[in-house]
Order: structure tokens, then C-alpha cells, then sequence
């Protein structure tokens, strides 16, 4: 089995590195100093379950690899749309892609027989279809990341907790590449169920980052201090809470209640998400699949969330104003 990691980040190399010590063939797309660093020292992973170093094959030309059985993309989903030249030499006719995204994927109302948006694009995430035309929905894998991982130093992944990789196909099905995939993840050390409802599984993920992450940017606190904060806690127990309402109306099930999720966020303690984290770096911010694409489903379940509209219009303010368009003629 043959696996390409597009993006090879703190997700992305993580699971590359693991993959590799498990014994699938592994390809790590990265660029700059942090491609450099893994190509003469391999991916050298700190963790709490025990440091190792990992040397898959590492480029930045995916047509030195070729046609690969997965892809997992390690990229931030706001690259989705313009990764399709990277993509492009690594598709064979049955290639599956794996996106280790937070939030809304592209796919979301696709393989959904019966349900009454099945086939809705969610336009947010693909906006006029872009994202789409680069990753076929025949292709798309669902996965759910419940890890935590950084780039501590070029070459270096600092993991700090979890080794949950959910997968899932969109229509349920227990696939036969789901499987093959999550035998090698476990094989590497990491859990990998393969889930009949992923959708599930995404809305109990999100309902942390949807509140936490945008929450962390606007005031720079970190996990800790948005818990222990009476007022933000509300705030956050509010945003939660028109979350489970949106997840319900579009048929999801996430069986975690408000309180539950808001005291797993606090264990983690004083981290600051990767949006804060973002944005100190001045990169862009993922607010699209994180925050935006739960406010369009609202709109599309008829659920008002009130809370969840107010801080996506200021975190987009925030994005806008620290990352303004490049003028043209300035690039
Ligand atoms: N980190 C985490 O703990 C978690 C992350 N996720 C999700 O995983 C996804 C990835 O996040 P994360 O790993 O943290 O992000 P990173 O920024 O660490 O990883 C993305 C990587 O892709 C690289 N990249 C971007 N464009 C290209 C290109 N054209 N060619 C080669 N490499 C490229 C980036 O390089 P450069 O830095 O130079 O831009 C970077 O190394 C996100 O959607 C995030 O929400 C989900 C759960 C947990
Ligand atoms: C820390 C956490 C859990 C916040 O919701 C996260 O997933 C992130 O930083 O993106």
C-alpha cells in the first residue's frame, strides 16, 4: 500500500511518521525549511507515548511519487480548492483522499440517500463547486481528528495528546479501503475506527472547535482561560448549544452533552488553538469549514443561532483586517 501526505504539517507529518514506523509506504509533500529539515533528519515525533524518528521518502514534486492508493491531505482546508496541481500527478482511477480537516468537509450532504439535502453543495466549503472539481467526491474519505499535534521546529512534530484518526465513508458503508487504511494507522500506533455515522463524530468535534477556536483568536486566551472565564464559558455553552440544534436538524446524533464537552476542552489547559495559533503566525484563518459553513447549514436547517452568526462576523472582520487581499501589482 502506497500513501502520499499532502501537506506533511503537524497533522500531516505525524501521521506519515506513524504510518511509516507501521510499515506502509510512505511520501511526505512539504516545502521550506520544514521539508528541508525532514529530508536529512527524517520526521523525529515527541510524544508523551514515546519519541521516535521516522524517514519516509519527503519532496515537494508529487510527480516523483506518482499514483498513490490514499492520499492524506494535510493541508489547511482553505488550500483545498487550489491544491490541484500538487493533487494531480498522485490520482490513479481509484485513489481515495483523506482530508484531515476540522469542521464542514466538501462532502458533507454527499451519500446521504433519502436525506432532504442529500446532494446540497455546502458553499462555504466549495464555494461555486472549486473545491469539488479538485476533490472528486467518489474519492473522498471522511476523518476525524481527535489528536493534537505542532510543528515545535522544522523536521520536529511535538504531539500532545490523542491517537483517534475516525474514518468514514460519506454514504456509511464499511468499505473495504476503510479498512485497509485503518489496518495500517493501527499497525503505526494510532486508532482508526471506521464509523458508520462519521457525521456523528464530526459535530462532537466541532462543537468544541466552533466555539473555542474562534473564541481564542478574538480574545487570545487560551482553552483554559475561556473555561475558567465565567462569562466566555456562557458564551461558548451558547454556541454549543445552537450547534447540537443545527446537527440535529440536518439528522446527526453527537451523543456528548454541553457541560461534558466544555470540561474536555478545560482538561486541556492552557493551549491555544490552532486559530489563535494562526494567527499570531499571520497566516489565514480556517474559518470557513470551522465556523462559516456551520452558520450556512443554519440557514439551510432553519435553526437561528444567533451566537454562532455574531461571532462569525467578527472573526471574519478579524481575518479581513490581519490578513488584507495582497493589492494587485504588490505581489
Ligand atoms: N494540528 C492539529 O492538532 C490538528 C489539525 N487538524 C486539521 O488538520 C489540518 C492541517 O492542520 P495542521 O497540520 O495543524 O496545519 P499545518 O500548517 O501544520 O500543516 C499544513 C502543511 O501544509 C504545508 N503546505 C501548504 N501548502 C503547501 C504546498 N503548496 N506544498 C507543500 N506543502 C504545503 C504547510 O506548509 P507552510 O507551513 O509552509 O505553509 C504546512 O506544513 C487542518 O485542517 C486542521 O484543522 C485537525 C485536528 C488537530
Ligand atoms: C484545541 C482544539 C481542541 C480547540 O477546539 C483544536 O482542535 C484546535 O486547536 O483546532
Amino acid at each position: 500500500m502506497k500513501v502520499a501526505v499532502l501537506g506533511a504539517g503537524a497533522i500531516g507529518a505525524y501521521v506519515g511518521a506513524a504510518l511509516h514506523r507501521g510499515g506502509t509506504e510512505v511520501h511526505l509533500i512539504a516545502r521550506r525549511a520544514h521539508l528541508a529539515a525532514m529530508r536529512e533528519h527524517g520526521v523525529r515525533v515527541l510524544s508523551p507515548r514515546g519519541d521516535f524518528t521516522a524517514h519516509p521518502h519527503v519532496t515537494d514534486d508529487p510527480a516523483e511519487v506518482g499514483e498513490v492508493d490514499f492520499v492524506f491531505l494535510g493541508l489547511k482546508a482553505n488550500s483545498y480548492a487550489s491544491c490541484g496541481p500538487l493533487l494531480a500527478p498522485l490520482l490513479g482511477p481509484d485513489t481515495a483522499v483523506v482530508a484531515a480537516q476540522n469542521g464542514i468537509p466538501w462532502w458533507y450532504f454527499h451519500g446521504l440517500e433519502g436525506h432532504p439535502l442529500e446532494g446540497q453543495r455546502v458553499e462555504t466549503v466549495d464555494p461555486g463547486g472549486s473545491v469539488t472539481a479538485v476533490l472528486e467526491l467518489r474519492r473522498a474519505i471522511g476523518c476525524v481528528v481527535y489528536c493534537s499535534t505542532v510543528v515545535e521546529e522544522p523536521g520536529v512534530i511535538r504531539h500532545l495528546e490523542g491517537t483517534r484518526f475516525s474514518l468514514g465513508e460519506p454514504d456509511g458503508e464499511i468499505s473495504a479501503r476503510c479498512k485497509v487504511l485503518s489496518a495500517a494507522m493501527i499497525a503505526g500506533g494510532l486508532k482508526a475506527p471506521v464509523e458508520p455515522r462519521l457525521r456523528d463524530d464530526i459535530w462532537i468535534k466541532l462543537m468544541g472547535n466552533v466555539a473555542f477556536n474562534p473564541l481564542s483568536a478574538l480574545t487570545r486566551a487560551t482553552m483554559a482561560q475561556m473555561c475558567e472565564h465565567d462569562d466566555t464559558r456562557a458564551l461558548v455553552a451558547t454556541m454549543m448549544t445552537e450547534t447540537l440544534e443545527i446537527a440535529r436538524a440536518a439528522g446527526s446524533e453527537p451523543g456528548v452533552s454541553v457541560e461534558k464537552r466544555i470540561d474536555g476542552a478545560w482538561r486541556v489547559g492552557h493551549h491555544k488553538t490552532s486559530m489563535l495559533q494562526d494567527l499570531e503566525a499571520g497566516k489565514p484563518l480556517e474559518i470557513d469549514a470551522i465556523i462559516g459553513a456551520v452558520v450556512e447549514l443554519a440557514g439551510l436547517t432553519g435553526v437561528p443561532a444567533p451566537a454562532l452568526r455574531h461571532v462569525h462576523a467578527a472573526i471574519s472582520l478579524l481575518d479581513h483586517t490581519s490578513n488584507p487581499p495582497v493589492p494587485v501589482g504588490a505581489r
